[in-house]
Formats: C-alpha cells, sequence, structure tokens
C-alpha cells in the first residue's frame, strides 16, 4: 500500500478507536514510514483523538516529552496549596438553576437567597472584588483600541491585563460619569448610540459566522445581545466525583496550550489545565489514612475553528500565547468525561487567568453561567462567543435613558445590564440587569403609547393636561352634582343604590367625557358586579349633552338583554324634556326595520343604540357620536375596536335633542372621535391590562352588590357515585324552587372525544331523570330568535333545567337561576370557570356551583376555585399557570406587546415604574427633541404604526 494512502486509513482507524493505548505504537509505524509529514500527522491525530497526555508522558519516547515540554509542569505543581485556599471546594453536583423555571417569583427569591447565603459563608465580597482576570478568551479578534469599558460595572467580567488598559479603563470611567446624564444627552453622537449596527462590525467574524448570525435573524447587535439565556448553571466547585453534563469550576495550572492546524481550513485550541481535587475512591479503600487523598485531573479545554484564515501559524501561535504554561487559571463550563481515567473535555468553557498576587477567593464564588437558547441551527457556545464579542464592542455609554432617571428608579445603565445578563459575577448581578432590561420592554411601551396620544393634540395646554391625568389619576373625578339632569334623573330611579365603587367609576368615567380628548377607558369588574348600569349611565351623561351613544356586544342574547333591561329602566323617565329613544340594531334585525334605524341614527332621531358587529358596518352613520361602549371587549379585535374612531361625527348635536345640551362645548369639539368604553368581565390583573392597553385609563369596579351571597363551589370526579350525588342536590334545588343551569362543553357526542358530555344528547336523560321538570337547550348552533325565545322560557320560570353550552358564559342575568353544574369542567379555563359560574349567584337566594371533572387528578386545579370567588386572584393565578397568551386567548394576546425577557406575571411592580419615568420624560419634553438619543430608540423599538389601532 502507498504510504499516503496507507497513513490516512491508518489514521482514520484510529480516530475512530479513540483508544490512546495504541497512540504510541501508531506513531512509531508513522516514523517508520519516515513519511516527511508525519508531525503534521500526528498533529491531527491529537486533533481527533481523545489523546492522553499524561500516558504519553510516563509512556512515551523522550522526544515527546521534550516536545510537549510538560514533565516539569507536572511536578512542580502543587495545586493543593491553592485549593486550601479554596475552602468551597466542597460541593459536588449542582443544579441547574432556571431564570425562568417555576411559575411564581419564588424560584428566583430562591435562587437570590441560596447565594447570599453561600456568598457569607465563603467570602468576603469586598476582597473579591480585587480580582482582576484576564482578558476573555473570546476576546482575540477584536481591535482592542475600540473596545471600551463601563466603570460602573462593579466588577468587570472582562478584565483587562496591561497597565494602558487599565488606564483606558480609568479614563472611560471618567468619560462615562461625565456623559451619561440628562442634560448631556445632546452630546452624546447617535451613531454611538445605536444598537442597530450590523453584526458585521465585530471584528473578526467569519463570513459564515456572518452567515449563520444572517440565518439566525441576529443580524444586528441589539438582536444578538436580546438573545438572552434561557437560564443559569449554578457553577459549583470540583469535588472528588464528576460527572458527565456538570457545569464545574476548577482551579488549576496550565499544562499546556497550542493552536493546532487541523486541515486547510481546519484548526482548533486546546488547552490543559491540570487541577487537584479530593480522592474520595482511594480515601474511601484506605480509611484509616488520615490525610486526604489527592488526585490530578486533566481538562482538555477546546475550541474549534473553521475555515483558512484560522490555520495559519501567526493566529495560531497567538491564540496559544494567551495561556502559558504555569498560568494559574479558573476554569468553569461543562464537563465532558474522556474515555482516559480522569481527563475531561471542556467545549463549553470560560476561562480566567489569575494574575499573581491577587487573591483568587473570587474564583470560588459560585458563578452563574449563561446556558442560551440555540436559534435558528446554531450552538449555544457559538452564540456565547459572538455575545461575548458583541459586549466587547459596546460602547459605555450606549443608554438612551438618561442618569438621573436610571438613579431615580435604580437602574443599571443599559451597558452593565446587558454585561449582567451574558456574564454576571453572581446571580444578584444577573438579576438587577434583567430589572433593567424588563424597565426597557415597559417603559418604551408606555412611552411610544403616550407619545402617539399627545402628538394627536394640538396644543401645549391639552398635552399638559394629559400628561397631568395620567400622572393624577385618583383627581379625575365628576362628583354628582357635575352630571347631567338626564343621568342624575336616571340614578334616582334606579331600583337601588349604586355602590361606591360604581359610583366611582361613574364619576371617573363622566369626568373623561367633559375632557375635549376622546376617552379611552377600559372599565373591569368581576361576575355581576354591575358594570352594565355604570355603563348606561355614562351613555345617558352624552345623551343629555345632546349627543348619540353606541353600545356594542358580542351576542344577540346579550343585545337584547341590555336593550330590554334599559326599557325598563327608561319606562319611568317622564319629567325629563327629552326621553331618550333607543334602538336595537342586530345581524337578525330584519332589513326594513335596520334601514329605519340606519336612517334614524343618521339624523339624529335615535339617540342610542344597543347591538351587535353591526354597528360597526360602514354603512351605519352617525349623526353624532360621542360614546360608544364596548362590552366584553375582549371580544373583539383592536381593530374592530378602532372602527368606531373613523365614526366621527361632524355636526354638533343632533336636532330633537338641541335644547338638552347644557355644557356648551359642542362647537369647538366637532369631527372629535367618539370617547370609547371598553369593559371586560374577565378580570385581568392590572399589570397585564395596562401592557396590553397601555394607553387606556383604567377603572376598577372592586366589590359586588350588597346582599350577593358568595356562590358555593363543589369539585366532584364525574364518576357514577358522583353524578348520584349531583343528581341528588339538583333535585333538591329544583324541589326548593330553584332553577339550573348544566353546562357542557360540547353540543353533539364526538367520536374522538368520547369522554366529553355533550348537551344535545344528554337533554333525554336529564328529561327522563328529572320527569316532573321541564328541560330546554341552548347552543350556539341555534337561530338567535331560538336562542332568546329559550332565554325567555328560562327567565319566566317556564323552563327549569337549562341545557347549554358556553354561549351562557357572557352577560345572561337570570337572578334566580341557584345552581350550576359545568360538565368535563377541565375543559375549561379558570377565567371561564368563574364567568360560567357567574351566571348563579346573581340574586339573593344561596346558589351552588358544581364543577363535575372527568378525573381524580384534574380536581386539583379546579380546587381553587372552590377556595376563591374573587375574579382578580383567580385571574392572578390564571395568569400564573398558563401565562398571558392562555389567559388571553389567541384572539387578544395577538395585541400583546412581545416582552422577550418579562414575565407579566411577576414583573408588574416594574410596569408602575416605567409608566412614571415615560410621564417624567414627556413632561420634560412633549416631542422628545430633548432626549434625542430616546426619540431614536423609540422609534427602533416601536414602530410607531404597531402602537395604535
Ligand atoms: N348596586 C347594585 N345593587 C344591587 N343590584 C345591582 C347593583 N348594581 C347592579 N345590580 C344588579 O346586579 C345584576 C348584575 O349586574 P350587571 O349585569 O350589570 O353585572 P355585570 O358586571 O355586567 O356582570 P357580567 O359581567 O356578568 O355581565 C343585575 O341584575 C343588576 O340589576
Amino acid at each position: 500500500m502507498r504510504c499516503c494512502n496507507f497513513l490516512p486509513f491508518k489514521f482514520s482507524k484510529m480516530c475512530y478507536r479513540v483508544k490512546p493505548k495504541f497512540t504510541d505504537k501508531k506513531f512509531v509505524e508513522i516514523d517508520q514510514h519516515g513519511v516527511k509529514s508525519a508531525v503534521k500527522l500526528r498533529k491531527k491525530v491529537f486533533a481527533l483523538m481523545d489523546y492522553n497526555i499524561p500516558d504519553l508522558i510516563e509512556n512515551g519516547s523522550g522526544e515527546m516529552k521534550s516536545k510537549m515540554n510538560l514533565e516539569d509542569s507536572v511536578d512542580d505543581f502543587d495545586i493543593s496549596l491553592i485549593q486550601k485556599r479554596f475552602p468551597s471546594i466542597t460541593l459536588g453536583s449542582a443544579p441547574q438553576v432556571d431564570l425562568y423555571d417555576g411559575t411564581t417569583s419564588n424560584s428566583e427569591a430562591t435562587i437570590i437567597s441560596a447565594t447570599e447565603g453561600f456568598e457569607q459563608n465563603f467570602y468576603d465580597s469586598s476582597e473579591a472584588r480585587q480580582v482582576q482576570n484576564t482578558l476573555s478568551e473570546a476576546s482575540w479578534p477584536f481591535d482592542r483600541s475600540s473596545v471600551t469599558f463601563s466603570a460602573s460595572r462593579k466588577d468587570d467580567s472582562f478584565p483587562l491585563t496591561s497597565q494602558s488598559e487599565e488606564t483606558l479603563d480609568e479614563v472611560t470611567r471618567e468619560d462615562s460619569q461625565n456623559k451619561v446624564g440628562l442634560q448631556s444627552q445632546s452630546n452624546l453622537t447617535l451613531n454611538e448610540l445605536s444598537l442597530d449596527k450590523s453584526v458585521d462590525c465585530l471584528l473578526g467574524l467569519t463570513k459564515r459566522q456572518y452567515q449563520l448570525l444572517d440565518n439566525c435573524g441576529l443580524h444586528t447587535l441589539r438582536k444578538l445581545l436580546h438573545h438572552f439565556p434561557r437560564s443559569y448553571a449554578n457553577l459549583q466547585n470540583a469535588h472528588a466525583k464528576i460527572d458527565d453534563g456538570q457545569y464545574l469550576i476548577f482551579v488549576g495550572e496550565v499544562l499546556s496550550s497550542r493552536g493546532v492546524k487541523a486541515s486547510c481550513s481546519f484548526s482548533f485550541l486546546e488547552v490543559i489545565v491540570g487541577c487537584q481535587i479530593a480522592d474520595r475512591e482511594s480515601a474511601c479503600e484506605n480509611v484509616t489514612d488520615e490525610v486526604e487523598q489527592k488526585k490530578t485531573i486533566y481538562l482538555h479545554l477546546k475550541k474549534f475553528f473553521r475555515g483558512t484564515r484560522f490555520t495559519y501559524k501567526p493566529f495560531l501561535n497567538s491564540i496559544a500565547n494567551k495561556y502559558q504554561v504555569r498560568d494559574i487559571a479558573c476554569v468553569s463550563g461543562k464537563v465532558r468525561t474522556m474515555r482516559a481515567k480522569d481527563h475531561y473535555e471542556m467545549r463549553e468553557y470560560h476561562i480566567d487567568v489569575l494574575e499573581d498576587g491577587k487573591d483568587l477567593s473570587l474564583c470560588a464564588k459560585e458563578r452563574p453561567y449563561p446556558i442560551y437558547p440555540s436559534k435558528g441551527g446554531s450552538n449555544p457556545t457559538f452564540l456565547r462567543d459572538i455575545i461575548a464579542r458583541a459586549l466587547h464592542a459596546l460602547p459605555v455609554n450606549v443608554d438612551p435613558i438618561p442618569k438621573d432617571i436610571r438613579e431615580e428608579f435604580g437602574l443599571l445603565s443599559l451597558h452593565d445590564a446587558y454585561c449582567g445578563i451574558h456574564k454576571p459575577m453572581d446571580i444578584s448581578e444577573a438579576d438587577l440587569a434583567r430589572k433593567r432590561l424588563i424597565f426597557d420592554e415597559f417603559f418604551y411601551l408606555q412611552l411610544g403609547r403616550l407619545f402617539q396620544m399627545l402628538e394627536g393634540l394640538g396644543t401645549q395646554i391639552e398635552k399638559d393636561g394629559l400628561l397631568e391625568k395620567y400622572k393624577r389619576p385618583e383627581n379625575n373625578t365628576a362628583c354628582t352634582e357635575e352630571w347631567c339632569c338626564l343621568t342624575k334623573k336616571i340614578l334616582e330611579l334606579l331600583p337601588y343604590t349604586l355602590t361606591s365603587s360604581q359610583l366611582q367609576a361613574v364619576s371617573e368615567i363622566i369626568w373623561d367625557l367633559k375632557r375635549p380628548v376622546p376617552m379611552n377607558r377600559l372599565l373591569q369588574g368581576d361576575v355581576g358586579c354591575g358594570k352594565t348600569i355604570v355603563a348606561f349611565l355614562a351613555c345617558m351623561e352624552v345623551i343629555g349633552s345632546g349627543y348619540q351613544a353606541a353600545f356594542m356586544v358580542p351576542t344577540e342574547l346579550l343585545a337584547i338583554q341590555h336593550y330590554e333591561h334599559l326599557l325598563t329602566l327608561l319606562e319611568n323617565v317622564d319629567e325629563v324634556k327629552c326621553k331618550p329613544t333607543v334602538a336595537l340594531l342586530t345581524g337578525s334585525t330584519p332589513l326594513k326595520q335596520s334601514r329605519i334605524i340606519r336612517k334614524g341614527i343618521q339624523t339624529g332621531e335615535i339617540s342610542m343604540v344597543i347591538g351587535t358587529h353591526s354597528l360597526i358596518a360602514e354603512r351605519v352613520e352617525f349623526s353624532a357620536l360621542r360614546i360608544a361602549v364596548v362590552d366584553e371587549q375582549h371580544r373583539f379585535g383592536v381593530i374592530q375596536r378602532g372602527r368606531f374612531n373613523s365614526k366621527l361625527f361632524c355636526t354638533s348635536s343632533i336636532p330633537s335633542m338641541e335644547d338638552a345640551i347644557t355644557d356648551g362645548s359642542s362647537k369647538s369639539d366637532d369631527y372629535m372621535a367618539p370617547h370609547v368604553l371598553a369593559m371586560s368581565a374577565t378580570p385581568i390583573p392590572r399589570t397585564l391590562a395596562l401592557a396590553l392597553y397601555g394607553d387606556m385609563s383604567l377603572t376598577q369596579i372592586t366589590g359586588l352588590p350588597p346582599g350577593r351571597i358568595p356562590v358555593q363551589t363543589y369539585t366532584i370526579e364525574g364518576n357514577d357515585k358522583g353524578f348520584d350525588d349531583v343528581y341528588k342536590m339538583m333535585m333538591d334545588e329544583l324541589k326548593d324552587g330553584g332553577k339550573v343551569y348544566l353546562v357542557y362543553p360540547i353540543i353533539e357526542l364526538s367520536e374522538q372525544l368520547p369522554q366529553l358530555r355533550a348537551a344535545s344528547a344528554d337533554i333525554e336523560v336529564i328529561s327522563d331523570r328529572f320527569p316532573e321538570y321541564n328541560c330546554g337547550l341552548l347552543h350556539g348552533r341555534m337561530r338567535g330568535d331560538e336562542k332568546e325565545e329559550t332565554l325567555r322560557k328560562f327567565r319566566t320560570g317556564e323552563l327549569h333545567i337549562l341545557l347549554a353550552t358556553q354561549v351562557i358564559e357572557i352577560g345572561v342575568d337570570v337572578p334566580d337561576a341557584s345552581m350550576m353544574v359545568v360538565m368535563n369542567s377541565e375543559r375549561f379555563g379558570m377565567a371561564q370557570l368563574h364567568q360560567l359560574r357567574g351566571r348563579v349567584g346573581r340574586g339573593t337566594r344561596q346558589s351552588k356551583c358544581i364543577l363535575i371533572a372527568s378525573t381524580a387528578s384534574s380536581l386539583n386545579r379546579l380546587k381553587i376555585l372552590e377556595q376563591s370567588t374573587d375574579g382578580f386572584h383567580l385571574a392572578n393565578m390564571d395568569l400564573l399557570l398558563r401565562g398571558p397568551g392562555d389567559l388571553l386567548g389567541k384572539k387578544q394576546s395577538g395585541h400583546l406587546p412581545e416582552f422577550p425577557i418579562t414575565r407579566l406575571e411577576v414583573d408588574g411592580n416594574i410596569l408602575q415604574d416605567a409608566h412614571v419615568a415615560a410621564l417624567k420624560m414627556l413632561s420634560a419634553s412633549h416631542d422628545l427633541e430633548k432626549f434625542p438619543a430616546l426619540k431614536l430608540e423609540l422609534g427602533m423599538r416601536q414602530p410607531l404604526c404597531l402602537l395604535g389601532d
């Protein structure tokens, strides 16, 4: 066999076997063949095999020993001395610490407290701060002159070794102190502030790497830096037993450092670090031996480079020379056991060379090790390296938020935040960094929305007024005396008195209605708290001032219910000069009638219209629409809600109501978009509401009307015994004069889901079971009039049991319905179940709600409902359990801004800060002209077209 064919064959075989014992033998064979390139080939073998250096040293030829220059190193190196300085080297395996693992903030709190405890025990942080690490490995390709470092960061993760670099650090420190700040923002060059430079500004980035980043969508520094770690491994000091895949931290001596060209386009750096650790195994064998046994382990740190340019000798030498034999280094990362005993490979690692005379205790500190999610096929180690480079390339004064705002809200600078999230010295630093980045996510959202609202206003006074309104929402109420006559009259005629929370809500809304700026308000309240009357009163206020009102609901059933309710309320309103004319407009309204109604709306004869989506149809033209109420607003898209905005009114008043105009504001209010009052009966946590509707004012009705008895909730497993019990309870309730809802997840039986009970299939079963009571069926496939007829019969008592699907979930108000049974209730979300439950307990009767679960295991989640009837509490629980996406449903969560790092369920307080900060900035400069960097950043983050409807 020809030598050139033979050698590759032999090598490939060796590599395949990966048996270090054969290494020497094979080398002898190579030498025997006298191949010129034997040395070269040998390097390739090293590259491709898990070879065993000490074996080579002990068993190998002298030539090899001298080449490797390792013998002395091993002899001289007394790791035990160093290890004595690290009393913390006691821990073994460590679980990975997930940044976002838990569903509550507890996990984060535990991590922090655990770390704090650890730090207290093992080192004095002031000492630790003194240590300087060496230049990180990833820094080699940079143009060092362009790199600046933040001095405000307590520990620099990218410490410098040379004097000149320290001087640079000093300069930067002064620089950062002087430059950043509210007054000086105009001094910053916008170029410097831009995080949106292409990643190709990173020196040393190969074409292939650039391509890779581009493919993953990480084409700018911002994108790259916003690829946040998924979690942090909690680095532990190596103990005797090292397992595959652990993230460990070691201190040891560099035994060798080599840059090896493995092929014409492939090279690698290998640094071998020897570390001494306690030898548990031999200690166990020799129990009488009091002296602790030590053993040396060998870490093979490997880093691979692909590309011809990385195979040149100067490059290989430069990377190898960064680590000198006998350097003491702190190595952290993921270990992989090699075949040879006590040899471990690390491909994902971080190495810091420690300087002489420095306190090494820092190395014993637990250090979070960022773990990145892979993206677009690029591996996490690669991303880690590139991100490290991006951090180096990041100018220190990259922060568009002025210094005084940062100080006021206790925020890190943006530069430090990026360093802190990607290379934290400890978990608390990562946490601070995270706080800053979350702040930014909320801040720009709030800023953008407020900015846009201000832009829509003409005068400075109006702008100041709007900001003032947001700053002091508690002052924004109109007391009852300020209400118009019609509203006051209806208030008097109500068969009940409003609760204080309802009164407050009406006052807030009416205050807003009197402003020249279109209101955009969300009225939230628990099921049955009495939102409808609050909205009606708001409509009356507008009508009483000579304008029109529209009330849009998601279902026809609800529209009819509200219409009838309002007519009853207005029946007694005789003394008022102009009694409002109310119309009902839904998809089922006969064509002729709907034409008449539309005409009435257009001429202004109709002052209020209640209806479904039909109200926002283009053909419906209002004469003077001043308020649009959108009930169950989450059922409508943002666009649909926004449609009302196009219904500007062009005359100042309705002809028939001219006399009623009291506020005299009409003239100036021509061509204004109507006020929008959105209502939600699905309480969503305040944070989520603000995030979703950042541009909306929020009014909450907190209590329930007096005399309500909380609904008793029971969870029961749906087995034979369970159903027997439920039927018995139903019978008792019916005998007692009550009415029962049975709620089903589906209408017809399904072959795919045989465990589900279906409404139409059960009607016979229930009728047979309760022969002396009348049963009715209500579901979404029925015609509008059929549904209405069935509901009417149930309301009047002709029907005693109503088998329904979730069509009854919203708005159905039958006050004397006193019991609800929900079949397969695990199929419903918590908020949905709460809504359903809200259909009972609306009168003075003690009501029950029975949640039947298909399996025992699903009972736990339902038990939360057993314990609480507070919708806000349940919404919070739901948010924690399912996250905002599921809680809001597809339609609405589609409008939730993307929060890459924020968890809305736990980060609510930061949102409040961000809101205040945004108001401050805009108060200082309405158009942000004083803060060009901030304005630029806002434009980058929030393309304004995405913000509005
Ligand atoms: N202050 C009050 N005192 C007594 N009853 C009230 C009061 N306010 C409203 N109600 C009555 O409470 C019932 C529920 O009111 P309403 O339908 O407005 O609630 P809601 O908040 O819209 O509920 P849902 O979210 O279920 O639609 C109605 O029958 C209403 O007449």
